[in-house]
């Protein structure tokens, strides 16, 4: 049985699907402080990794403890989930209410981010604009997959649009608390998650963190990017052009840098 775990009958869940490098830990991080949201500590990789969703559900709602009553939405994050083809089947064949929360930001920015964690994992990297200026850089893995589109309509194949929210990644930097809010609001959770909660720190990069201990997040997450030339910019522009374009057809937003 499901609710074995004591979990409330009432158990709703959302999942943060990606995208990766968009602000997905920031995002869960903030939420948590909401009475009624239980979040998974790590990135679970049940719906992605058929190993781990061999061990069904029950498994998977215990990686996520309840430790408030008040709790009764739990949610994970876990970003490869976004980009990832067997997930949208399966979270819709075994959680089809679930609701799906996507963070996305200016591609260029998030393409930017996941070149800076690879090239910290490598001891000899090309530079950011050596590395665009190949033939074939829209096949590399972080310049594709800021081409949200091209994932968002596998996902739309198996949820309704209402089943999903969009966060808008750059704003959850400047104004984490408007995202915030509408995060609650999709969740039909009353608004417990305000601007007083927050400070800017200034030994992050201003980055926003929680007035609370702990309330910034690693040394991993807001690294210093690469400043890039502006014939990297424009030519990433241009591949981004047609994906935005359609993104903002398909998910029905606007946001700024879109
Ligand atoms: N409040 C706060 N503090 C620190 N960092 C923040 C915050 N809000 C958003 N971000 C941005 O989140 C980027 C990392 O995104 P993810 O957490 O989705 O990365 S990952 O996919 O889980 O690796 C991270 O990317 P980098 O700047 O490249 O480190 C940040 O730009």
């Amino acid at each position: 049985e499901i609710f074995s775990n004591n979990h409330p009958k009432n158990l709703s869940q959302a999942i943060i699907v990606g995208v990766k490098k968009c602000g997905t830990r920031a995002l869960l991080k903030f939420l948590s402080i909401h009475p009624a949201i239980a979040v998974a500590s790590t990135e679970l990789h049940f719906f992605d990794s058929y190993t781990n969703f061999q061990h069904g559900l029950q498994w998977y709602r215990a990686q996520i403890p309840i430790n408030r009553s008040s709790q009764h939405i739990i949610i994970e994050k876990t970003p490869s989930y976004f980009i990832n083809k067997s997930t949208p089947l399966r979270i819709a064949r075994l959680l089809p209410d679930a609701q799906l929360i996507i963070i996305i930001r200016d591609p260029i920015t998030r393409a930017i981010s996941d070149y800076v964690q690879l090239r910290n994992r490598h001891r000899f990297y090309p530079s950011f604009d050596d590395w665009i200026s190949s033939s074939n850089f829209t096949q590399r893995t972080p310049v594709k997959i800021g081409c949200y589109a091209q994932y968002l309509r596998r996902w739309l194949k198996y949820f309704p649009r209402n089943q999903m929210h969009f966060v808008d990644g750059e704003n959850l930097i400047h104004r984490p608390w408007e995202e915030l809010e509408h995060v609650q609001t999709f969740l039909n959770l009353p608004v417990r998650i305000h601007r007083e909660d927050f400070y800017f720190n200034p030994n992050k990069y201003g980055f926003p963190c929680l007035r609370q201990t702990n309330g910034c997040l690693g040394l991993n997450k807001g690294r210093r990017h690469p400043v890039i030339a502006n014939q990297t910019r424009n030519k990433l522009n241009d591949f981004y052009l047609t994906c935005n374009a359609e993104l903002k057809r398909l998910a029905q937003i606007d946001f700024s840098w879109i």
